[in-house]
């Protein structure tokens, strides 16, 4: 199996000649409060995101308490952690009590409803409330998970922060056997929100991800600051972008910090928007809004001075100066004109057309 090059997400097409899907991570950002996960889906609606995303895990389904604490304390964007990584993942979960009223409130707020389930239970409980699922980068190397999430039939994103090309490639011909209607997200894994992470954020893989999967969806799950980084990967053909959301990032928890919020998303929606406008089709014409500026802005080639008929044209009687009209014989056929006969008395500065010349 192939690729496909746009796939269905409910009624919004993802991928070749659609414009960018956006996702709003709200992952941990609920902080363990349901209505605060409720407000969060409408202030990413109203922002101009098309989904909400969720991270469906239990500590016990995605952690080993006992191998964090044998790491010898919390490091790199757990370092600031209070609690142990075991008790941060406790209290991040969304509790499947959730499902019915987090869908719901998407279908009210109308967007849609996904998640990145860290288990094949979570999957199971889940599959009847998404039409889509996303596997985080850090299941890159699970392969049993990848098959069972593409054997849902359902499209998918799997992103590849903090892993080579070998690892892309070993989990992606696992994929795709299975089912091609996936998106292959460029991410750097790393929640510090420092400006010293776009040194890591490797856009141009996009391009080598183009060359490997012709056809593929891509993306770009992001955690630099701001937006610069989601501009530069839809110049680069990402289709598809994931960014963290919340509503204050000065709140406490462990993704508020490097998320987006309502004004900073709509903002990153809005100039997404125009950079697709101002990519276009890269035909090269003199596009219709050029129309009157290709006549003011180019020369045409003019009579230097009066000119009587039956004159041979010399290239000193010719200037090449702006504007150029409709009919007006632009400066590349100077050499052209350059010993033509004049049919007619002409004036200085008057511009020449083929019907004036012999
Ligand atoms: C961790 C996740 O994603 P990413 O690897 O894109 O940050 C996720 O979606 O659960």
């Amino acid at each position: 199996m192939n690729a496909n090059p746009s796939f269905f997400i409910e009624n919004k097409k993802v991928g070749a000649d659609s414009p960018v899907y956006f996702i709003a991570d709200i992952a941990a950002n609920h902080d363990g409060d349901l209505e605060r996960a409720k407000d969060l889906i409408f202030l990413a609606a109203e922002a101009g995101a098309d989904a909400a995303k969720f991270q469906h895990f239990t500590a016990e389904t995605i952690v080993s308490d006992r191998g964090f604490r044998s790491l010898g304390g919390q490091q790199s964007h757990q370092a600031g952690w209070k609690k142990s990584v075991f008790s941060v993942y406790k209290d991040a979960s969304v509790s499947v009590e959730w499902s019915d009223t987090l869908k719901e409130t998407c279908d009210k707020a109308g967007i849609t409803f996904f998640t990145s389930p860290y288990s094949m239970e979570l999957v199971d409980h889940i599959d009847p409330y998404v039409p889509a699922y996303k596997i985080g980068s850090g299941d890159i190397t699970w392969l049993e998970m990848i098959e069972y999430i593409a054997a849902k039939n359902k499209p998918y994103i799997l992103a590849s922060g903090a892993s080579t090309f070998d690892d892309v490639q070993r989990a992606m011909n696992v994929a795709i056997a299975l089912n091609g209607n996936v998106c292959l997200m460029q991410c750097n894994t790393n929640y510090t929100a420092s400006l010293e992470n776009f040194k890591y954020i490797q856009l141009n893989v996009l391009k080598v991800y183009r060359e490997m999967y012709p056809n593929m969806v891509l993306g770009l799950s992001d955690h630099t600051p701001g937006h610069a980084s989601v501009l530069g990967s839809v110049a680069l053909g990402a289709k598809m972008i994931e960014k963290h959301f919340t509503d204050d990032i000065s709140r406490d928890g462990p993704d508020h910090k490097f998320s987006m919020d309502s004004r900073t998303w709509r903002e990153m929606v809005d100039r997404t928007r125009e950079l697709e406008n101002a990519l276009g089709n890269g035909v090269k014409k003199v596009e219709a809004n050029e129309a009157e500026t290709v006549i003011l802005q180019r020369r045409a080639i003019r009579l230097a001075t009066n000119i009587p008929a039956g004159a041979v044209l010399k290239r000193e009687d010719l200037e090449v100066l702006r504007p150029c009209p409709i009919g007006s014989l632009p400066p590349y056929l100077l050499n052209s004109v350059v010993g033509k006969v004049l049919r007619q008395d002409m004036q200085q500065g008057e511009h020449l057309k083929w019907t004036d010349l012999e």
